[in-house]
């Protein structure tokens, strides 16, 4: 049994707090929003999130972060990716010397282009050892409910990633183990940008032809980036990747999805951000992903055209337009 700190208490921070329960850990969620917490302590529900789920024993909140951090082994991060170094700013001083950062987070970070380990490690001086992220198909109401999935630890450390592993094995989640950090972080960003035009293409009325060809070539261009930054293409193969990929992309419950659906049905950037307070990643890393293409010379037509879409400079139908009538190539280019 270990003593975790889960920032924050948000979808997949309680999700994954319930996971690491079930897996016999002491879990403290960091809230941000003291009825959220009194809930969590008083109630045993996340009843924004999760309503009607009943929150494990081993599991309580607090809106103190030293509180939280107070003999922590492991730090979970779970806040939206742009917000990640401000974070971290603050919660940095109060995290034991040892204690190994978990990132579960999907984004790559505006104007730096850093994934999160990379920012992790930049603010708080954590060596490669003491970072690993959990990515894959993980939809976190379908997690907080216990039902079955796999998913992918890494870290640069295999003994660590082992450690992580067997942390956040639980009775409804099985975790693999992996030293490919950058890879799944990469699969884990660029999935949700794949979503929001898959979402579009569903929005616009399309059938399965059309969401199996952007799927395809969106996995395609994931890898494409990925391995020229260094990632294993096998990585890209599993859960992390395709794996995840293939969740985001057929489920309703994801939130990329549902804001693409959003945006194809004609709906602005702003309209949508009026609707929901909960993160669409993809959104905001279309952007710092095509940045991360450009500057490592790497075609890619989803991220930049999606992109064009969430600022309004064009339409998802011109979108779909524009993807048919490049000039044609070599499927494996
Ligand atoms: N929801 C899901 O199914 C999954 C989400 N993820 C990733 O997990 C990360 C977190 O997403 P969710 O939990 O789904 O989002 P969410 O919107 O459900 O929760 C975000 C949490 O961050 C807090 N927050 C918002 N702004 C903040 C700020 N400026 N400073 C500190 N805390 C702030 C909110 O209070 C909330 O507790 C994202 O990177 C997402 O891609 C990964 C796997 C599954
Ligand atoms: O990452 C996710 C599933 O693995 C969640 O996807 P959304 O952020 O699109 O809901």
């Amino acid at each position: 049994m270990a003593r975790v700190a889960v920032f924050s208490a948000g979808s997949w921070g309680t999700a994954f707090g319930i996971v690491l329960a079930d897996a016999g850990n002491e879990v403290t969620l960091w809230a941000r929003r003291e009825d959220v917490c009194a809930n969590i302590n008083d109630k045993r529900e996340n009843t924004d999130y999760f309503p009607g789920v009943e929150l494990p024993e081993g599991m309580r909140a607090t809106t103190d972060p030293a509180e939280a951090l107070a003999g922590a082994e492991y730090v979970v991060l779970s806040v939206p990716s742009q917000s990640l170094r401000e974070n971290l700013a603050q919660w940095a001083p109060l995290v034991p010397e040892d204690a190994v950062f978990i990132s579960l987070m999907k984004g790559v970070e505006l104007g730096t282009t850093k994934r999160m380990s990379e920012v992790i490690a930049e603010v708080t001086g954590a060596g490669p050892e003491r970072i690993a992220v959990v990515s894959g198909p993980n939809l976190a109401k379908e997690i907080a409910v216990r039902e079955p999935a796999a998913s992918v630890v890494a870290c640069a450390d295999d003994t660590v990633a082992h450690r992580v592993q067997e942390l956040c094995h639980s009775r409804a989640f099985r975790p693999y183990r992996s030293t490919d950090v950058l890879g799944c972080e990469l699969g884990g960003a660029y999935k949700n940008v794949v979503g929001l035009c898959v979402g579009m293409a569903v929005g616009l009325g399309f059938g399965d032809n059309t969401t199996a060809s952007v799927i395809t070539r969106g996995l395609a261009e994931t890898a494409r980036l990925a391995m020229k930054l260094g990632a294993d293409p096998l990585t890209l193969m599993g859960l992390a990747g395709l794996g995840d990929l293939v969740a985001t992309c057929s489920s309703p419950l994801s939130r990329n999805r549902t804001f693409g659906e959003k945006l194809g049905q004609g709906m602005s950037t702003d309209e949508i951000y009026a609707t929901t307070k909960q993160v669409a990643e993809g959104a905001k890393s279309c952007s710092s992903i095509l940045d991360l293409a450009r500057r490592n010379g790497v075609d890619a037509p989803i991220a930049e055209h999606v992109d064009a879409v969430v600022r309004g400079e064009i339409s998802a139908r011109e979108m779909m337009d524009a993807f048919i009538s490049r000039q044609t190539k070599a499927e494996r280019d």
